[in-house]
């Protein structure tokens, strides 16, 4: 047992980016002690478990796959959606794990993933200037003061949604619909219109071999059944992730119990911090997302606040460089903390240092800088000896357009027939397929 209770409010005396402007304080009040009687949504012992697989990851033994919408919509809480969402990083993780020879960690950027941090806090459209979109946790999206004034109650319905989207996703990971023997049914609305469909057909083929082998031997494993999946979300709004937060009966130590693994964005990981105040003071495993202009004194810096018993396990840096930045931003950032003995795992984020404005004015990514930027991250570790561990993404499960080239290419007119992001852009499910094959190319290369 811990021997002093840990003061799990010190964030509050420091400067908190990316908060919304609540109207009515004495309506968060209310919504926060509602949230604090509300059961955990994840167990203590199930972070650890999570940190158990990352110090794995550490060690050079395990991937990451990471990965979800941007950000998800309480009217995205649907059995199909999550389903879809699944379902694509299933074939992604078997990908990885047959054709990679790696074993893959799957943790969803999932049940929990309603905050935004913004570039600008205010959005102006024809002359109307109104607060941006934060996430539905915070305000709703249409384009009316009404739906764009921060609403506490909302802080409840992103509790509840999470509820939803996490039993959904452990009953799809549990109860028969992860089983390997699934390989072809994940393919089947997909096969034949995509070129990564076959592909991946032609994998689960030599898989469906493989485990008739295994049967032949009588050799079943539990594991070829189930899958283990985790929850994770950018723990943007502090009083939310606080709310949350909750003492493990079994050591005394506090846990953020809204997700296994929570990580502090770009704009939010100042040294000083509430965001980085409040992570030091949690036991879950965390990630702390770098952009280029990173120096190995700030990493360092964060290392020993966030992870001062060096433990494996407890701290992910989520490289998010661009792919125009990554081969030269990252060999200082890796060679320093791996020379200062740091125990960290790496993770590359593709996605958010290589968004620009198409001609029609949306946000996109090209997939060519997405697996460029993951080629880099790939040469990188490999020159230095030190382990790619992994990979962040922003996909969804349904054929949207929203992230231009891929085997079977959208192109910039393409844009408008699906984007349907509440915030980025986000790669379907052929480009994300895509990506996991070039992936394993590189895995097993390296
Ligand atoms: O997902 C990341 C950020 O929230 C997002 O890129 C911010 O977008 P903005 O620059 O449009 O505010
Ligand atoms: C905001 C995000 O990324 P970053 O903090 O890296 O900009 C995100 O992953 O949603």
């Amino acid at each position: 047992m811990s021997a002093e209770p840990i003061n799990l409010d010190s964030w509050r005396e420091l400067p908190a980016a990316q908060q919304p402007e609540w109207p009515d304080h004495s309506a968060l009040e209310r919504t926060v002690a509602e949230l604090q009687g509300l059961p955990p949504l994840v167990f203590a012992g199930e972070c650890d478990e999570l940190k158990d697989r990352l110090a794995a990851v550490v060690r050079g033994e395990a991937f990451v796959l990471q990965g979800g919408d941007c950000a998800e919509t309480f009217a995205g809480a649907t059995a199909d959606n999550v389903r879809n969402k699944l379902k694509t990083l299933l074939q992604m993780a078997i990908v990885l794990t047959y054709a990679g020879r790696v074993p893959v960690v799957k943790i969803g950027r999932l049940a929990g993933q309603f905050a935004k941090p913004r570039s600008s806090g205010t959005e102006t459209r024809g002359g109307v200037e109104l607060p941006a979109y934060r996430g539905d946790m915070v305000n709703g999206f249409d384009f009316t003061p009404e739906s764009r004034t921060p609403d506490p109650a909302r802080l409840l319905r992103a509790y509840h949604s999470s509820a939803v989207t996490l039993n959904l996703a452990r009953a799809f990971t549990k109860g028969g619909y992860a089983d390997l023997r699934q390989v072809h049914a994940w393919n089947q609305d997909f096969v034949a219109e995509s070129p990564a469909g076959r592909r991946y057909e032609q994998l689960a083929r030599e898989i469906d071999h493989a485990l008739a082998f295994m049967r032949a031997c009588r050799a079943d494993p539990e594991e070829f059944h189930t899958v283990e999946f985790y929850s994770s979300h950018e723990a943007l709004i502090l009083d939310y992730d606080r709310a949350l937060t909750r003492v493990d009966s079994r050591t005394g130590l506090p846990y953020d119990v809204s997700a296994h693994m929570v990580w502090i964005g770009e704009r939010t990981r100042q040294l000083d911090g509430a965001h980085v105040e409040f992570f030091s003071r949690i036991r879950n495993p965390i990630g702390v997302k770098l952009g280029p202009t990173t120096s190995p004194e700030d990493a360092l810096a964060l290392i020993d606040k966030l992870n001062p018993a060096n433990e494996p396990g407890r701290l992910t840096f989520i490289t998010r460089m661009g792919a125009s930045k990554v081969r030269d931003a990252l060999p200082t950032l890796v060679e320093k903390i791996h020379a200062s003995g740091a125990q960290v795992a790496w993770i590359c984020d593709p996605m958010h240092g290589n968004t620009f404005e198409a001609p029609s004015g949306h946000k996109t990514r090209r997939l060519g800088d997405v697996l460029d930027e993951v080629t880099g991250f790939f040469e990188v570790h490999h020159a230095l000896g030190t382990h790619p561990g992994g990979i962040h993404i922003e996909f969804t499960g349904d054929d949207v357009t929203e992230c231009v080239g891929g085997g079977h290419p959208i192109v910039e007119e393409d844009l408008a027939l699906r984007y349907e992001t509440a915030c980025d852009p986000r790669l379907n499910r052929s480009q994300s397929l895509d990506l996991a094959f070039q992936l394993a190319e590189l895995y097993r290369s390296s």
